[in-house]
């Protein structure tokens, strides 16, 4: 055994390193990696006697027969790795694939299977992400019974899917039923209708429903009350009509679908509508926005026949919450009272996805977010400060639409939108017709008509149009994407599904597992996004 201060390596020995005590006396070696020692220390056999220094390190060449067991047992190793993958590890581990590879395809067939030449109803087929999945579940061989407000754009999807080839599958001419969820009197009508399509229905996807925007306090309650009668009450009550049928055949599906905000509620989850592309301009029309809402509350204002109580130019806040959480409530309850019946229910939770969800918002004045802020950042810094009135615009594309001039700045609100033009802008003002003064007796500045018919700049509505889709919802996932994922959600008939991206999902097990913390972050971020008006 040579053992010294760190001499000349010979060539032919294998140098090892070592710790020695005193104590253990020179035969007690242990091979270590000299990178990590703590976990290779040999343990004293005693406790250190009288004199005895401690733990030395030192460079230690190993003796020869230590190295030729060593030499041994890396062969034995080798051998033993050899075996291993020659024989055993890679035939297992490409029998593991085969498996998995058979399994999945067994799983796509089935799927496939299970979803040709079902009766699939589809609510809110018109537009979004209802839009494709009538696309990809005809494509997968479905009979599709397409739901909507809008009988046109109902027909006009129904001509486009029986025009499609993409299909592999023999395909079926689908039947579309019109009628409104939040219309309580026609949802049992509308189900009767929805049967008689078919004779049956195999899958029922709730996918219908409105964004919010607003913030709590100036929403009423009749607000409220319709965005859960479109997001919950409208889907319960479709599902308990075509349920009896469900039932009776012992076969059947239900689909809702919900939102991540079914499980957590973000106040003010979006930018402020406009900040990515807001020049100088627009900044000056939000300031005047601002100043006229101030007045408002106030009681300053100049009159305003019947001013909004809520400019969509304010940071949105999120109420759909509610109706998605009472979503996810009841249709998990549902599940557990239909397993007896073998009927399947699958909630599905999406996070943003690019559709017009955000346009079609309803705001706490009850008009629809979208078109309230296209016109005013459109106009208003280019109406005169003392202008008031009432008067109404005749658009190129859309009947006639009322709005509200004051305090320099135009409203119109959406609520005489034209359905069955479906969510085409305008993009061009006609006249402006039936100009009345109302409260104030102040006329309206006689070029008025000129002014707003003068500023029309067609080219720039898609610029205007973009910033009004909320940057979470235009960044959000395609919905061809987010409809193929539910068409294997249902195929599979999967019970619960999130489709959103880490931090959403993270955030759902951050609000079940530590809640404090998950509302200390939500009042930061709604401290950030804006400062309360009513505190
Ligand atoms: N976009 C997103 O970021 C997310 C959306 N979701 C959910 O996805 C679903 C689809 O929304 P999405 O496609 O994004 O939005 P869209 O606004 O593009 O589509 C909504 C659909 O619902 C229909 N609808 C609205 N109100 C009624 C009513 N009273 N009666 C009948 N139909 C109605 C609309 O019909 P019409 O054409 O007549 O207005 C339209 O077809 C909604 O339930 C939404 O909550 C969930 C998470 C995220
Ligand atoms: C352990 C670390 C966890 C960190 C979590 C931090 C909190 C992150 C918050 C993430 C918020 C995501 C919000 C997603 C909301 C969403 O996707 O909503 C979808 C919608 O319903 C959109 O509809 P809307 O009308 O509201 O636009």
């Amino acid at each position: 055994m040579a053992c010294a201060s760190i001499p000349e390596r010979p060539a032919d020995l294998k140098v090892s390193y070592g710790l020695r005590s005193k104590s253990l006396g020179p035969r007690k070696w242990a091979r270590m990696d000299p990178l990590n020692l703590a976990p290779s220390l040999p343990r004293a056999e005693g406790p250190p006697g009288p004199g005895d220094p401690g733990w030395l390190v030192r460079l230690c060449w190993a003796p020869e027969e230590h190295q030729t067991r060593m030499r041994r047992k890396s062969l034995l190793q080798a051998r033993v790795m050899d075996f291993l993958t020659s024989t055993a590890v890679l035939p297992l581990l490409f029998g593991c694939v085969g498996v998995f590879s058979l399994l999945k395809l067994l799983q796509w067939l089935r799927m496939k299977a299970y979803i040709r030449d079902a009766v699939v109803v589809i609510t809110g087929a018109t537009s979004g992400l209802g839009r494709e999945c009538a696309r990809v579940f005809y494509a997968a061989g479905a009979k599709l019974v397409l739901c909507g407000r809008n009988a046109k754009a109902l027909e006009e999807l129904t001509e486009e899917l029986a025009a499609s080839q993409a299909a592999k599958v023999q395909t079926h001419r689908p039947c579309s039923v019109t009628f409104d969820l939040s219309d309580p009197g026609c949802i049992v009508g509308a189900a009767a209708e929805i049967l008689r399509c078919f004779g049956h229905v195999d899958v029922l996807i709730n996918n219908a429903g409105v964004g919010y925007r607003g913030t709590v306090v100036d929403t009423s309650t009749d607000v409220d009350r319709r965005v859960m009668e479109i997001n919950y009450f409208g889907p319960v009550a479709l599902t308990k009509a075509l349920l009896p049928s469900m039932v009776r055949r012992r076969q059947g599906h239900v689909v809702a679908i919900s939102s991540i905000q079914g499980r957590i509620s973000i106040p003010f989850r979006s930018a402020f509508p406009g900040s990515v592309t807001c020049d100088h301009e627009e900044r000056g029309c939000m300031e005047a926005a601002s100043r006229l809402q101030r007045d408002e509350r106030a009681g300053t204002s100049v009159g305003m026949p019947h001013p909004p109580t809520h400019l969509a130019l304010w940071p949105p806040t999120c109420a759909d919450a509610a109706s998605k959480h009472a979503t996810q409530a009841f249709f998990d309850c549902l599940r557990a009272e239909l397993e007896q019946c073998d009927i399947e229910v699958t909630v599905i939770s999406p996070g943003y996805i690019h559709t017009n969800l955000s346009l079609n918002a309803i705001t706490a004045s009850g008009a629809r977010y979208g078109g309230e802020a296209l016109v005013s950042l459109f106009f208003c810094k280019k109406l005169p400060d003392d202008s008031v009135g009432t008067f109404t615009l005749i658009w190129d594309i859309l009947p006639k639409t009322r709005a509200h001039v004051g305090g320099g700045h135009l409203y119109w609100s959406d609520l005489h939108h034209d359905r069955s033009r479906g969510y085409e802008y305008p993009t061009s003002l006609l006249s402006v017709v039936q100009l009345r003064d109302r409260m104030a007796g102040v006329p309206p500045p006689p070029d008025l008509e000129e002014l707003l018919v003068g500023t029309q700049h067609p080219a720039r509505w898609p610029h205007r149009l973009g910033p009004f889709t909320d940057k979470t919802t235009a960044e959000g996932r395609s919905p061809v994407e987010v409809a193929q994922d539910v068409l294997a959600a249902v195929g599979k008939r999967k019970k619960d599904v999130v489709l959103a991206g880490l931090a959403p999902s993270l955030a759902v097990y951050l609000r079940a597992l530590a809640p404090s913390l998950f509302f200390r972050l939500m009042a930061a971020r709604a401290r950030k996004e804006q400062k309360p008006k009513h505190c």
